[in-house]
């Protein structure tokens, strides 16, 4: 469907580049995660995201006996059974989800007359962002956008994803032109996605007593070293607050998915829920903006054991609000984005 206005723009740029001979690509990053729920698919992918130096920082004489001695024997058996238990025939849902996306991205830009080539990759694990740049540069493309699909910025995801690109890159005599997307933390088609994805649900399923936002934690070390992911997040949770007029009391922002035994972002989800029945609080709407895609951190963890807290400790209704996947708001502002570094 061709709008009127900004698509106007749009056309207008597409058709300068085009006479200028540079074909533009994108390329939407994600995670990964394993290939099959069986402890040694779980281990292979573990294995490489827990190498990566951005996530795991510590030095390898001391990581890595902890992590092929006790981590990966140990956590990817554990592992292997959560995937189990919410994964999808077609697959992992981080990976059907992200293919839609894909697939999605893809036609809406061609609806809009916008002859940009979408490629999917991922951090760790299959398709890798080699094989997208691979099937960017056998369509011509020569301008690349990278896209993580993390909206706040931090130094173990958006980062690592730089770093996988530059590796890329050293193989490469003509490197093509670059744009990466930073973060879209107080990107307002964001915001605006994910109101009218909280709007929507309590429509559907009546609305709760707090809208609680949790998002991936990190160490609170690397917030300390310089990393702006907390403060994203809070600036993500203060803005939809505002654009679904929440007063204080109505919302909260915590962190889940700890890893290791060291601090990390407080207030941690899980304590949290505990304590919330025992603050009046007794019907619960959670939502993680932090995830461009269901996973196993949302449907599992969230959905699922802090759902189990918080009933336990005296909390009557608990409803998680999907993440944005591939719905048609997301895909939007995804078009918005990539136009954005069209010009
Ligand atoms: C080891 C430390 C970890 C940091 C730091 C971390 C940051 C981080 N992760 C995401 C998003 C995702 N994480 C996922 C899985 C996952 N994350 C960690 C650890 C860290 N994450 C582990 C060990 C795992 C694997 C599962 C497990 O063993 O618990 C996923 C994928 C889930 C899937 O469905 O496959 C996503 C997505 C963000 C956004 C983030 C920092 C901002
Ligand atoms: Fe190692
Ligand atoms: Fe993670």
């Amino acid at each position: 469907m061709v709008q009127a206005g900004p698509t106007r723009v749009r056309l207008f740029v597409v058709c300068i580049k085009a006479g200028n001979k540079v074909k533009t690509g994108v390329l939407l990053v994600n995670l990964g995660t394993p290939s099959a729920p069986t402890s040694a698919a779980v281990k292979a992918f573990l294995s490489q995201f827990l190498h990566d130096h951005r996530v795991v920082d510590l030095p390898r004489s001391l990581w890595c006996p902890l992590l092929h001695g006790i981590i990966l024997p140990f956590r990817s058996p554990k592992v292997a059974r959560l995937y189990q238990s919410i994964w999808w025939p077609e697959g992992s849902p981080l990976m059907v989800i992200s293919r839609r996306q894909q697939a999605a991205l893809q036609q809406a830009l061609q609806d809009e007359g916008i002859d940009v080539p979408v490629a999917l990759g991922m951090s760790y694990g299959e398709p890798s962002i080699g094989s997208a740049w691979q099937q960017l540069k056998d369509q011509g493309v020569d301008r690349v956008i990278v896209l993580p699909l993390y909206p706040q910025y931090s130094v173990s995801t958006t980062a690592s994803v730089f770093d996988a690109w530059a590796k890329l890159m050293k193989q490469e005599r003509l490197v093509p032109a670059l744009r990466f997307v930073h973060d879209y933390h107080d990107f307002s088609g964001y915001i605006g996605a994910l109101a009218d994805s909280v709007r929507t649900h309590w429509q559907e399923h009546g609305r709760g007593d707090m809208l609680l936002l949790s998002y991936h934690g990190i160490p609170k070390r690397f917030e300390n070293e310089g990393d702006p992911y907390g403060r994203q997040c809070h600036r993500t949770s203060e803005l939809l607050a505002q654009e679904l007029g929440l007063e204080p009391h109505q919302w909260r922002t915590t962190f889940q998915s700890r890893f290791g035994r060291e601090e990390w972002l407080q207030p941690y989800t899980d304590e949290t829920m505990a304590r919330l029945p025992k603050e009046g609080i007794g019907k619960l709407d959670v939502i993680c903006p932090a995830f461009a895609a269901d996973c196993l951190e949302t449907l599992e963890e969230i959905a699922e054991q802090n759902k189990d807290i918080f009933l336990k400790a005296g909390g009557e209704q608990y409803h998680y609000i999907p993440a944005l996947n591939d719905n048609s708001a997301h895909i939007r502002m995804l078009v918005d984005l990539v136009c954005r570094e069209l010009v």
